[in-house]
């Protein structure tokens, strides 16, 4: 059933009157390019506030991954400023944590070993990084696997150790870069329903890059809309429904009405970059048909 426009309107005037956690203003990319310079990011502006699940799509090459880790701090802008907690980024910091598509465990670690990583960097001593660890592998129900190796576990099981891993060291926001586009529908579907979960339980601002538009409409709070050629924010859109994912499901007529209108946003500004064809938006099954 759908939420009244009444309780959403409720919602995100509480949502937007939360403390800004993340400020993007005026954040431009350019990198060299054959004929002077190429710009990837124009004029990004957007807030993100306290526990908001932001989601990210846009046709392929817009810049999603750019956005990402310049907000990780992972590659520098170019103009403009990022600011987390009201502190301007100037480069990774414990306040943001990042979890990729690819699978980025240490090989040579226990799944233990794993979460204590960024515990153990931070010089917690050993004893406390481990009992702090297990209750984040038990958040993301794998503590029965804290003495596994990552190759002996499921793609899903390993990202759920790298979610642990980035929530660990008790991030302000978790970036998340497509983070299940690897794994098969039914799967991901599930991980979709453990993300809400384990988000619904701590304080964490979720910003999570997707190139399938049922996922950010089944997670999202709101959904920031890219356009390419140059990146450049064409909505910043609020999901009319009251929170995510639990008991979302694409037969909500307003959500269905929502993504209707990002694919119409997607293909209207889908274009050739470089002359290059760009990759079709990809869509999956949603959660509440997959998740058991
Ligand atoms: N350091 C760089 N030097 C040159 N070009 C770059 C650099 N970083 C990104 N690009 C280009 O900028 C564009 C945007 O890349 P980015 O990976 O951020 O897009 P995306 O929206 O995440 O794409 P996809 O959805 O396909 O993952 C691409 O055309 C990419 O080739």
């Amino acid at each position: 059933m759908s939420a009244s426009p009444d309780e959403v309107r409720a919602r995100f005037d509480r949502l937007k009157a939360r403390e800004p956690i993340l400020q993007v203003r005026g954040l431009c990319k350019t990198v060299p390019a054959k004929d002077g310079e190429r710009t990837i990011l124009n004029d990004v502006n957007f807030t993100t506030h306290r526990r908001e699940f932001l989601c990210v799509v846009g046709p392929s090459g817009c810049g999603k991954s750019t956005l990402i880790r310049t907000i990780a701090g992972l590659e520098e802008a170019s103009g403009g400023e990022i600011l987390v907690a009201g502190q301007p980024v100037h480069g990774p910091g414990p306040d943001r944590a990042m979890v990729f598509q690819g699978y980025t465990l240490f090989p040579w670690l226990t799944v233990l070993g794993n979460v204590m990583f960024g515990l153990r960097m931070a010089d917690k001593p050993k004893e406390e990084a481990a009992r702090e660890a297990r209750q984040w592998l038990d958040l993301v129900g794998l503590e029965p696997y804290a003495d596994a190796y990552p190759h002996t576990l499921s793609g899903g099981m390993k990202q759920r150790v790298a979610i642990a891993r980035a929530l660990a060291i008790q991030p302000r926001i978790l970036l998340m870069d497509e983070p299940f586009s690897a794994l098969d529908a039914r799967t991901r579907a599930r991980m979709q329903a453990y993300l809400v979960d384990i988000w619904r339980k701590i304080d964490v601002t979720i910003v999570f890059i997707t190139h399938d538009l049922d996922e950010a409409v089944l997670l999202a709070d709101r959904i920031l809309v890219l356009k390419t050629g140059p990146g450049e924010v064409v909505d910043l859109m609020e999901v009319p429904a009251l929170r995510p994912a639990a008991g979302r499901t694409l037969d909500d007529p307003a959500l269905r009405a929502t993504l209707e209108r990002l694919e119409g946003f997607i293909h209207a500004h889908e274009t050739v970059v470089d002359d290059e064809p760009v990759t079709p938006v990809v869509r999956l099954a949603s959660v509440a048909e997959e998740v058991d």
